[in-house]
């Protein structure tokens, strides 16, 4: 490959390659005399046919160089392209039995040997992967496809394992299941595919191999005048090869042709057209006639393309291929003027018999070499597809804004998109940020919950000091599961107040926005509003970014959109889902402390201990009772005895009474803690409650995203059932437009003929009335029926009839040249008899049996044996004098025989434009 094509992809337009391989004379061919009617002009691409020269890339047999160059000269250099990711072609065309089959090496069995272009490819393929495969990993597919009365069929397909018989039977009349025909398709980028193709992969050569002999046998054949195993259909095999790079550049080795990419996908198309025929020659009938039809006619749909594309004129004005023509021509349409480097071997018989032929293929092969090609190396498709779909995509969005007259402009609509890019990546840091906060607010909580509980402790502790009780009292009194306690209760009071605040806020806020926004995302959405960044996206609010609200009613806004909001809300749900989790947990976790924490067996102890304090403060009251009695007994008496005893109880009553006092604080105490006992009792039936709340909240949500979940996803399923059916729209618009296209394109023609004929006419008229003019001044003022008009009709019929009889002549010289070819083929027979025979008799006449006959009959035998030899070559020499002579006439007549050219509508008007001219030039 040359340095250009290896670095640029920009200048990559080439011609069609094209190469003619002449093949020697046949049996057949020499059996009929035929003799070699091409030329080539030594050390140059040119042949000479008759009076034609053609000029091509290259030309092989029949003294040009050797065929077996041909791959190296012609298809090594695509083989190597391939490895550099082109597409690649080679076509063989040509009349039927030019050696198309034999040149490409289609009618491959395994055991013939490397003959063939197929066979040679496959070797160097392989060849070069295990030089490459330190390198790059290898992956090859191999496909082999018929196009057979205008249907294409899978020549790989498993179930067909019998060899194909063209009229529907394998050897030995085998009913051969029928074969599915398979669809052509066209891809998005305008790219053909076939559906359900069988695409092999294959390691090595001889796996490669048996898929071509597999196919071979296969493809359909049959038998003609003209070839006895004559392809009856076009046959593509391709090698489709992607090849990773394994090596990375830094450290691996370089290899000479090194590109630098890292995927590569590029197939090679190699083709074996069916031959070009005519039903009289090859002697075609029935359904082989039907065949010969059918390849003709994907021939013609061939030959026309090449036509449209060879012509410079049309293809600088950009004029329609029509490549829709046939299948034969949709699937070359990449090989002839697209994204392809082609060859195309031009097979053509040296039998003066084809010289016809031919002249055809050759002139065809010379309007190839004017089709031009643009390959460019075929870089990871999926990407590259990807990429293209993408920009398509955003393309189209815009487009379709613009058009509906939102007034977003492209660029516009870009900036915003910058914008929406950059306010989510502060949006992301945002909300790391808070939370990272949130997780200070929480130690600091935690940190403030200890400290008030500490602060309680201690006051508790005063108070008890306070009341005259020891400090170790105290400290005894205060043991580690009170605090725990009170901190449990410090934690409670806190988050009730909170969940007070937010029902209040919430009852604030569903007062404020009212029934609109729904209820359970209300509930959600307060009760986790500090979980949600303040600047989260609203899938209401995206309209706006993009347009308005209704420009996104439709198309791929909406869809964009709404996946958009799914996505949200999805995540809101998850979120809510996630804090109403970890509550639960934390509650359960608070019943537990609670359940720990004994309460019923507190609360006896409580009871107990105030009971015993009654007791003891009764036990108390009736002591002093008792010794106020006695006192006011004593009071009476007024002995010393009785004064100290007075003083005594005096005493005791006071202490009495002091012991009472306390029992009361105590009991008073005893009865606040319980107060707080029973209040402890309320908040963990309350934190129950919320328990059960929770759950049921937790339900609720469950249910409500897998709700939401199942209306995304039949809403996405509708959405992909209306793009599917709009794509399927498209496309039956789009091959509408091409109908539509291509009428039109034929009404043009139609008019532009029309107009054509219209001033030719106009044209005619006016030289006839310049030509009454003349006449009937010439006359001296005639009527307009005068004697130039007469001149004019006797003149065309005259021209007419003239031609006429040179068609007649040039039919009789056709039949008798045809006639004279059958008799010279015959005679050639009889003549080669002849010998054989002459030769036994000879023979006989020296060994085998001398005594048979006499010397006198033997000596006349033999003279008149050679005589009948003088007289059969001759006769031979005669008719190939007068076959000459003939073939000149038919050169001649031919050539003058105008009608015998025509092979259109066009022909025949310029024909009678040419009668008509004569006409003028006779008047
Ligand atoms: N270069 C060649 N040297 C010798 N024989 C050849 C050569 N090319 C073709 N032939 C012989 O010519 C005959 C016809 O060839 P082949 O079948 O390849 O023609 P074809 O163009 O494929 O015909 P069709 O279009 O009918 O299939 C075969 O017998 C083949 O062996």
């Amino acid at each position: 490959m040359d340095a250009t094509e290896n670095t640029s992809d920009k200048d990559s337009t080439q011609c069609v390659k094209v190469a003619v391989n002449i093949r020697p004379l046949i049996n057949s061919e020499r059996l009929q005399g035929c003799k070699d009617c091409i030329s080539v002009i030594p050390g140059e691409p040119q042949v000479q046919l008759g009076n034609h020269a053609f000029t091509f890339d290259h030309v092989y047999g029949s003294m040009g160089s050797p065929s077996s160059a041909i791959y190296g000269e012609c298809v090594a250099p695509l083989v190597d392209a391939l490895f550099h990711g082109y597409n690649a072609t080679v076509l063989a065309y040509g009349q039927t039995g030019s050696g198309k089959t034999y040149t490409m090496g289609t009618s491959y069995s395994g055991d013939t040997g490397n003959e063939g272009i197929i066979p040679k490819v496959m070797e160097s393929i392989f060849e070069k992967v295990d030089e490459l495969k330190s390198q790059r990993e290898f992956l090859i597919r191999v496909s082999f496809i018929e196009i057979f009365k205008e249907e294409v069929h899978d020549l790989l397909d498993p179930s067909l394992s019998a060899p194909v018989k063209a009229d529907g039977f394998g050897p030995g009349k085998i009913l051969v299941p029928p074969r599915v025909p398979i669809q052509i398709r066209e891809t998005a980028n305008g790219g053909i595919t076939l559906a359900g193709v069988t695409e092999a992969e294959v390691r090595s050569i001889d796996e490669m191999a048996s898929y071509l002999a597999q196919g071979s046998m296969c493809r359909a054949t049959g038998s003609t005048n003209m070839n006895s195993e004559s392809s009856r259909s076009h046959a593509i095999f391709t090698i489709t090869m992607e090849q990773k790079r394994t090596v990375s550049y830094s450290n691996g080795p370089v290899m000479e042709d090194d590109g630098c990419d890292d995927f590569l996908c590029a197939k090679l198309h190699l083709v074996d057209l069916a031959g070009s025929e005519r039903a009289k020659r090859t002697g075609a009938d029935g359904s082989r006639f039907k065949e010969g039809i059918h390849i003709n006619k994907g021939l013609l749909a061939l030959g026309n393309v090449i036509s449209a594309l060879g012509d410079e004129k049309k293809r600088k004005e950009g004029g329609h291929v029509p490549y829709r023509d046939s299948k034969l021509t949709r699937l070359l349409q990449d090989s002839l003027g697209g994204n392809s480097k082609t060859v195309m071997i031009a097979c053509v018989s040296p039998a003066d018999t084809n010289a016809e032929e031919t002249l055809n293929t050759l002139k065809y092969a010379n309007r190839a070499r004017n089709i031009q090609n643009k390959a460019i190396i075929n870089r990871d498709p999926m990407v590259a597809q990807m990429q293209r779909m993408r920009l398509q995509l955003e393309q189209l969005q815009a487009e379709l804004l613009y058009s509906r007259g939102e007034g977003v402009p492209f660029e516009e609509l870009q900036v915003l998109r910058h914008k929406i890019s950059v306010l989510e990546v502060s949006n992301t840091e945002l909300q790391q940020e808070l939370q990272e906060t949130r997780i200070t607010c929480d130690r600091l909580a935690r940190n403030a919950i200890d400290a008030q509980v500490e602060k309680d402790q201690l006051l508790v502790k005063m108070e008890s000091v306070r009341n005259g009780k020891s400090w170790d009292e105290v400290e005894d009194d205060t043991k580690m599961q009170d605090f725990d306690l009170m901190k449990s209760y410090v934690v409670k009071i806190q988050e009730l107040e909170g969940e007070v605040q937010r029902s209040q806020s919430l009852m604030n806020s569903q007062k404020l926005t009212g029934p609109v926004r729904g209820g359970f995302m209300d509930c959600l959405e307060l009760e986790d509003e500090r979980f949600l960044p303040k600047d989260a996206l609203d899938p209401t609010e995206i309209p706006s970014i993009c347009g308005s609200k209704s420009s996104a009613d439709s198309g791929e806004v909406v869809e964009v959109q709404k996946e958009l909001e799914h996505s949200t809300i999805q995540d809101t749900l998850g979120r809510e889902l996630q804090e109403l989790d970890k509550r639960l947990e934390q509650k359960e976790a608070e019943m537990k402390l609670f359940a720990k924490a004994d309460t019923t067996v507190l609360k006896q102890h409580y009871e107990k201990k105030l009971m015993e304090l009654e007791h003891e403060k009764k036990a108390l009251m009736n002591e002093m009772e008792h010794l106020r009695s006695e006192l006011a007994n004593m009071s009476s008496a007024s002995d010393d005895n009785t004064q100290k005893l007075k003083e005594e109880y005096l005493q005791k009553l006071n202490r009495l009474e002091v012991q009472v006092m306390e029992l009361k604080k105590k009991q008073e105490a005893q009865s606040q803690l319980l107060r707080q006992k029973q209040k402890s009792d309320e908040a963990a039936k309350r934190l129950q409650e919320e328990i059960q709340r929770i759950k049921s909240q937790k339900v609720q949500l469950q249910h409500k995203i897998k709700q939401e979940s199942e209306q995304f996803r039949m809403w996405k399923a509708s959405r992909e059932k209306e793009v599917l059916q709009l794509k399927k729209e498209g496309r039956r618009n789009e091959y509408e437009m091409h109908k539509l296209l291509a009428l039109n394109q034929r009404q043009k023609m139609v008019l532009q003929r029309k107009t054509e004929e219209a001033s030719m006419a106009t044209k005619r008229l006016k030289e006839l009335l310049e030509a009454r003019k003349a006449s009937s001044r010439e006359v001296g003022g005639g009527n307009g029926n005068g004697p130039g008009a007469q001149v004019n009709e006797k003149a065309l019929r005259q021209a007419i009839e003239h031609e006429l009889e040179v068609m007649v002549h040039v039919h009789e010289v056709r039949t008798e040249y045809t006639r004279q070819m059958e008799a010279r083929a015959a005679m050639a027979k009889e003549h080669a008899r002849l010998e054989e025979e002459a030769e036994t008799l000879k023979q006989n006449l020296m060994s085998d049996c001398p005594q048979a006959m006499s010397p006198g009959a033997r000596t006349s035998r033999i003279l008149a044996l050679e005589n009948m030899l003088t007289t059969s070559s001759s006769t031979l020499v005669a008719m190939a004098s007068q076959l000459s002579e003939a073939e000149e006439r038919e050169r001649v007549f031919g050539g003058r025989g105008r009608w015998n050219q025509v092979r259109s509508l066009g022909d025949a008007k310029n024909l009678l434009n040419y009668l008509f001219n004569i006409a003028s030039s006779a008047r």
